[in-house]
C-alpha cells in the first residue's frame, strides 16, 4: 500500500485546536474567547426563550449559563424556577430527597438513574461543609457583589500570581503545547488536603488565594462536582461565604474525605440522606459501619495510581526518568505533544545517539541495489494497471486481494480497473478511475529492491507527478498504443511528462508501448510508436542508449513479468518489462555530501511517534539521535527513530526512502517541501535566485509557481537575463530577450515571495496558469 495513504490522516493543527483542556493562553480576564462567544450566544438564546417571563440581568443569565455549561434549557429552567420561587428551601427538604428535583432533571437522560433500590449502595457521610451554591457567587470581601465571571477572572489572575516556584523560571511565552506536555499539577497532592508542613506554613491569605484559584478549573464539561444538590436548589450567592476558611480551624486538614457528588447521591438514592448522621459531628466523618471508608492520605499515590504505575512498569517504553531532557526552546511544542500523548499512554524513551559510522555500517550491509522509478504517461495510458499487474505477477499481492478488488470494482461498474486499484487506493481515485496522487509500492527481485512511484497522468495533477519524478532514478513511460489514443496522448501529457522527468534529472526511460492487445499486437503499430517517441526523447535530451522499448499489455500481463505467449506477438523476441527494469544501472548515492531530505509528508507515526515525516534521502547519512535542522524554519529537531523501507533502522543513507520520527520540534515548523539538513551545513534559503531555464511555453516577466519535489512556492520571473546556446550553454551575444519561446534556453532571475530552501544545482519546475512553462537548474 502506498506509504502516503497508509500514514495520512492526522491533522495535528486540527487535533491541537480540538484540545481544550488546560489552555489558558487566550484567556482574557480569565474567560477564554471561546467561552465568551458561548456566553454571548447562550445569552441571546436564553433571552429568546424567556421572553417576557423574566427581568434577569445579563450577569445572572451568564452566570447560570456558565454553571450549566451553556445548556440553555437548564439555564432557563433554573432561572424560571428562581423567579417562581418554586425551589424548595434546604430546610424544607424532605427526608430521603437528598438529590432534589433539579438534580434529577439534570440527569434525567441518564440510564443509571433506574438502579433497583436493593442494588443501591449506602453513603453514610454528609458533605463536610456546605457546598458552594449553584452559581457560586462572588466573594464579598470588597463589599461589592461580584458575578461568577468576575470571580473567575479574579481567580485566574490570582492563580497566575500563585504559580509554583518550579514554574516561575519558565519563559513567559509558554505555548499551548507546552501546557499539553506539562505534568498535570492536579497530580500533585492538593495542598488543601495535605498535612504537609509547607501548607501549615503558608499564610491564611496565601491559602485563601489557593482556594479561590482552585475553584475555577479550566472548563471542559459539566461536572457533578460543580452542581451539588444544595446549589441546585438555591439562589446564586457568595460561595466563599459558604466555604470554611481553609486556614481557619483546620477542619479540612483533618477530614480528607470528599463529600458525595450529585452523581453519587443520585446513584445511591435516599440512603445517603437516611443514614447520614448530623452534619458536622465527628461521627458524620468517621462512621464505624462504613466498611469501605478509611482515612486516605492524599499525599501518597491513590490505588489507581498504584495500579497504573504497576502496569506501566511492565512496559519497557514506560521507564520513568527516561523522558527526554527539557529542551532549551520551551515552545518546542512537538515535545509537548509527545508528552501530552505520553501522559495518557506511554512515556517517551530518551533518544541516545549511538555514534555509528554509518558509511561503514552501510558497507557491511551488502544490500541489494535500490532504485526508485516513476511511472509516467498520458491519463488512462494504463500505468496503474501495468504496475498492478507487475505486483500481482510478482506475488506482492495475492489472488484473494485481487479478487476482492475485482468484485468491488465491478460493483462500481469499473471492473477493468481492478488491477489499477492495487495502486489507486483512494476512494476518489477508485470512484473516478483516475490516479490523483503518487502511490508508492515496493517489490524486490533477486538483484534489486524497487520502489514504484505511480504518477497521475491527468494534467490537473502534474504537481504530484513532479513530486514523484523528483525522487526517481529512472522512469517508465507508458504509452497507450490503441488507435487514436497514442496520438491524443502525444498532444497531452506524454511529451510533457517526458520533458519534466528529464528536467528533474532523470536520464533513463523504459517505454512501455501498452495495450497492444487492442491492435492485435501489430508490429507496425509498435514500430511507428517507437520511432516517434524515440525521436522526441532524443531531442528532449535523452541519450539513445538510455532508451528501451517494450510491447506489452498490462491488463493481460503479456510481457510484464512473463513473456507473452500470444502468437500475434511472436515477432518480439526481447525480454519482458521486469528484465529491463533490472538492467538499470545501480544509482550513484551522494553519500559523502551533507544531509539533504525534502519532506514528502508529515503525519502521526503512532502513539509513541506523534510527529513523523517521510521522504527520500537525497544526500548524506543520518542516524538516530542526530540533531537536524528544518529549513526554512531554521528549527532543530531530534531524530527519535528511523524506518527505512518500513523497517526500523538506526541509520540511513542517501537513496533510501525513509520515515523519520521526530521529537523536540513544533509541527508548525514543518511542511511538505521543507528540507532537512545538518545544522552545520544548512541549505540556503533564497528569496532571489538565478535559474537556467528551458522554456516549455512562452516565458516573459511573469508570476510563476516554483516546484521542487513537494515544494510549491510562489514567485516571479523578474528578468530575462540572457538567452543561452542550447548546445554549449554560452550566452548568445547581441540578444536581450524580452520573451522566451518554447524550446529556448535562458538565464532568468526569480524573486520569491518568501525564502525557499534551494541550492545550486537544484532542479526546479516553473508553472503558470496550470501549465508547465519551463524547468531549470538553480545556478
Ligand atoms: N485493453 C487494455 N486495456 C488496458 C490495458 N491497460 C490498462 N487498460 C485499461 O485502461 C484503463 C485505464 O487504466 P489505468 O491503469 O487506470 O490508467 P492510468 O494510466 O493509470 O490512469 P491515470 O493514472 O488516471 O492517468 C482501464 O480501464 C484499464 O483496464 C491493456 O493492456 N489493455
Amino acid at each position: 500500500m502506498s506509504r502516503h495513504k497508509l500514514v495520512k490522516g492526522l491533522d495535528l493543527d486540527e487535533e491541537l485546536n480540538d484540545f481544550d483542556g488546560g489552555v489558558e493562553d487566550d484567556y482574557d480576564d480569565g474567560v477564554s474567547a471561546e467561552d465568551k462567544e458561548q456566553l454571548r450566544q447562550g445569552l441571546i438564546r436564553v433571552r429568546e426563550v424567556i421572553g417576557e417571563n423574566g427581568d434577569f440581568t445579563d450577569k445572572e443569565i451568564e452566570d447560570s449559563l456558565w454553571h450549566y455549561y451553556y445548556d440553555v434549557d437548564k439555564t432557563v429552567n433554573y432561572l424560571l424556577s428562581q423567579k417562581a420561587g418554586s425551589q424548595p428551601k434546604k430546610s424544607k427538604k424532605k427526608k430521603g430527597d437528598a438529590v432534589g428535583t433539579a438534580a434529577k432533571d439534570f440527569f434525567k437522560d441518564s440510564p443509571w438513574l433506574n438502579i433497583p433500590k436493593e442494588r443501591c449502595g449506602e453513603i453514610l457521610i454528609e458533605p463536610l461543609y456546605p457546598r458552594g451554591r449553584l452559581l457560586g457567587g462572588a466573594s464579598k470581601a470588597d463589599g461589592a457583589p461580584k458575578s461568577k465571571l468576575a470571580a473567575l477572572a479574579a481567580a485566574r489572575k490570582r492563580k497566575e500570581n500563585l504559580k509554583p516556584e518550579d514554574d516561575q523560571d519558565a519563559p513567559s511565552s509558554v505555548t499551548l503545547l507546552d501546557r499539553l506536555g506539562a505534568k498535570p499539577r492536579a497530580r500533585k497532592p492538593d495542598p488543601q488536603f495535605s498535612s504537609s508542613s509547607s501548607d501549615s506554613q503558608r499564610t491564611p491569605a496565601e491559602q485563601e488565594k489557593t482556594t479561590q484559584a482552585r475553584k475555577y478549573p479550566a472548563r471542559k464539561s459539566p461536572s457533578a462536582e460543580a452542581l451539588p444538590a444544595e446549589q441546585l436548589t438555591e439562589a446564586p450567592s457568595n460561595a466563599s461565604e459558604d466555604l470554611p476558611s481553609s486556614g481557619g480551624d483546620g477542619e479540612l486538614e483533618r477530614t480528607p474525605a470528599a463529600a458525595p457528588s450529585v452523581f453519587a447521591r443520585t446513584i445511591f438514592g435516599p440512603s445517603a440522606e437516611s443514614h447520614a448522621p448530623a452534619h458536622g459531628s465527628a461521627d458524620s466523618r468517621m462512621s464505624k459501619s462504613l466498611e469501605y471508608h478509611t482515612e486516605f492520605d492524599f499525599t501518597v499515590p491513590s490505588p489507581d495510581d498504584v495500579v497504573i504505575k504497576a502496569q506501566s512498569t511492565k512496559r519497557p517504553a514506560q521507564k520513568p526518568g527516561k523522558q527526554p531532557a527539557p529542551q532549551a526552546n520551551n515552545d518546542r511544542s512537538v515535545n509537548a505533544i509527545a508528552h501530552g500523548v505520553e501522559e495518557v499512554a506511554i512515556e517517551d524513551v530518551r533518544v541516545r545517539r549511538k555514534n555509528l559510522d554509518v558509511l561503514a555500517e552501510f558497507g557491511k550491509l551488502k544490500a541489494k541495489n535500490a532504485a526508485n522509478f516513476v511511472v509516467i504517461g498520458h491519463v488512462d495510458a494504463g500505468k496503474s494497471t501495468l504496475m498492478g499487474r507487475l505486483l500481482y505477477d510478482l506475488k506482492v499481492i495475492d489472488q484473494r486481494t485481487l479478487d476482492r478488488y475485482r468484485k468491488e470494482a465491478e460493483r462500481l461498474g469499473k471492473g477493468s480497473f481492478a488491477l489499477a486499484w492495487v495502486l489507486d487506493q483512494g476512494t476518489e481515485e477508485r470512484n473516478r478511475g483516475v490516479t490523483i496522487d503518487i502511490a508508492m509500492n515496493k517489490f524486490e527481485t533477486e538483484t534489486t529492491s524497487f520502489t514504484i512511484l505511480d504518477a497521475p497522468g491527468h494534467r490537473d495533477f502534474i504537481p504530484n507527478m513532479i513530486a514523484g519524478a523528483s525522487q526517481a532514478d529512472f522512469a517508465v513511460l507508458v504509452i497507450d498504443a490503441s488507435t487514436g489514443n497514442f496520438e491524443s496522448g502525444l498532444k497531452g501529457q506524454t511529451k510533457e511528462h517526458a520533458l519534466l522527468v528529464r528536467s528533474m534529472g532523470v536520464q533513463r526511460i523504459v517505454v512501455a508501448v501498452n495495450k497492444l492487445d487492442t491492435v492485435a499486437w501489430s508490429q507496425s503499430r509498435f514500430d511507428e510508436i517507437t520511432q516517434q517517441i524515440s525521436a522526441f526523447l532524443t531531442t528532449a535530451g535523452f541519450q539513445s542508449k538510455n532508451l528501451a522499448f517494450i510491447p506489452c499489455a498490462g491488463l493481460t500481463g503479456d510481457n510484464i513479468v512473463h513473456k507473452t505467449t500470444d502468437p500475434n506477438a511472436s515477432w518480439y523476441t526481447g525480454p519482458p518489462l521486469i528484465s529491463l527494469l533490472e538492467s538499470s544501472e545501480p544509482v550513484a548515492r551522494a553519500l559523502e555530501k551533507p544531509l539533504r531530505l525534502t519532506i514528502d509528508d508529515i503525519f502521526r507515526g503512532g502513539v509513541q511517534n506523534p510527529l513523523s515525516i517521510s521522504g527520500r534521502l537525497d544526500a548524506g547519512t543520518i542516524q538516530v539521535g542526530d540533531t537536524i535542522l528544518v529549513m526554512p524554519a531554521k528549527e532543530t529537531a531530534t531524530i527519535k527513530s528511523i524506518e527505512v523501507d518500513s523497517a526500523p533502522s538506526d541509520w540511513a543513507v542517501a537513496g533510501q526512502n525513509l520515515i523519520l520520527h521526530l521529537s523536540d520540534i513544533d509541527p508548525k515548523y514543518l511542511k511538505s517541501g521543507d528540507v532537512i539538513c545538518p545544522p552545520s551545513a544548512p541549505i540556503p534559503c533564497l528569496t532571489s535566485l538565478t535559474v537556467k531555464v528551458l522554456a516549455f511555453s512562452h516565458i516573459t516577466p511573469m508570476h510563476v509557481e516554483v516546484l521542487k519535489g513537494r515544494l510549491h512556492a510562489p514567485g516571479r520571473v523578474t528578468k530575462l537575463l540572457a538567452e543561452l546556446d542550447k548546445a554549449s550553454g554560452n550566452v548568445v551575444k547581441g540578444k536581450k530577450p524580452r520573451l522566451l519561446k518554447p524550446g529556448a534556453v535562458a538565464r532568468v532571475l526569480l524573486e520569491m515571495e518568501e525564502a525557499v530552501p534551494l541550492e545550486q544545482g537544484g532542479r526546479v519546475v516553473l508553472r503558470a496558469g496550470g501549465e508547465t512553462v519551463g524547468a531549470g537548474l538553480v545556478e
